[in-house]
């Protein structure tokens, strides 16, 4: 058994959840310690968005517990708990609409108060912070356009400075590839490589159905299937042919490269 403490930076004991006679949660029991970053993994309907909506608080299971930054969910005040918690999704992406008129300095400043469109108590340090983050991730000479005419993979690195901006201590980036090209994908994973390395900073839960997307810096791997752990720990010892063939039902020849994954189809390539 487990023990929750500061350090602890997820914990989710026997989390069961049940929605329209689905089982779509199945006693998932899962441990991020502070130090470890984690990639999520699943195929479309795996339970991948339930799992992270337990995690934040929008969404409570109908059995087991869950602790999030050493808190345990029922005991503690949740909103005040989301502002140490970055959640960037691109499916939140419209996020920004509420104020098209705003810069993508504007709204990465804006990540402050965890909520766009309010702009009081700011000083000369958070715009320092705002514009230092917006280097960080190689949009400083965008910072006077306006956020409505960033690309998608402009405005998707600007979502992340935003999650920054309020130092959380656990960062979830959602399917943050999702919609890019091939030369965008590897910009912004390479910025996302840098901002894990870099010491101090949050833990990372990266959420994809794409191995390649797994860079260095992720140090484990939580695999689901139709709500129910396959696997779960070091990268190494998770990120396998055999345990992804049972989580992406295909068959996977998997090679390592640089410290990244690739895989490839088995059935496909045989069949050429
Ligand atoms: N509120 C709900 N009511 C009923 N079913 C739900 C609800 N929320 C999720 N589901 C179902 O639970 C399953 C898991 O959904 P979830 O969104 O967690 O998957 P996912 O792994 O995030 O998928 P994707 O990669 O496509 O985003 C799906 O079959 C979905 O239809």
């Amino acid at each position: 058994m487990s023990l929750i403490n500061e350090e602890t930076v997820i914990s989710l004991k026997n989390i069961v959840w049940h929605r329209s006679g689905k089982d779509i949660l199945k006693n998932i029991s899962w441990d991020v310690q502070k130090g470890e970053h984690w990639a999520l993994l699943g195929l479309n309907g795996s339970g991948k968005t339930s799992i992270l909506k337990m995690i934040t608080g929008y969404q409570w299971p109908n059995g087991g517990e869950v602790s999030v930054l050493g808190k345990v969910f029922g005991k503690t005040n949740i909103p005040e708990l989301r502002k140490s918690i970055g959640w960037v999704s691109s499916s939140l992406d419209d996020q920004y609409q509420s104020r098209p008129g705003d810069t993508a300095f504007e709204v990465v400043l804006s990540g402050k108060f965890a909520s766009i469109g309010l702009y009081e108590e700011i000083t000369e340090k958070d715009a320092a912070k705002a514009m230092e983050l917006m280097r960080q991730f190689r949009i400083s000479h965008l910072a006077d356009q306006l956020i409505m005419s960033l690309s998608q993979g402009e405005r998707r690195r600007a979502m992340i400075a935003r999650a920054l901006m309020s130092s959380p201590r656990l960062l979830i980036l959602d399917e943050p590839c999702n919609g890019l090209d091939i030369y965008s994908k590897e910009e912004l994973l390479g910025t996302i490589e840098e901002m894990v390395a870099k010491p101090g900073g949050p833990t990372l839960l990266y959420v994809t159905h794409h191995i390649e997307e797994i860079v260095p810096s992720v140090s484990h791997a939580l695999l689901i299937k139709s709500g129910e752990v396959v696997a779960l720990g070091e990268k190494a010892s998770t990120l396998t042919e055999s345990l992804l063939e049972r989580t992406f039902k295909v068959p996977i020849s998997l090679d390592w490269e640089n410290g990244r994954p690739w895989v490839r189809i088995k059935a496909y390539a045989e069949k050429k």
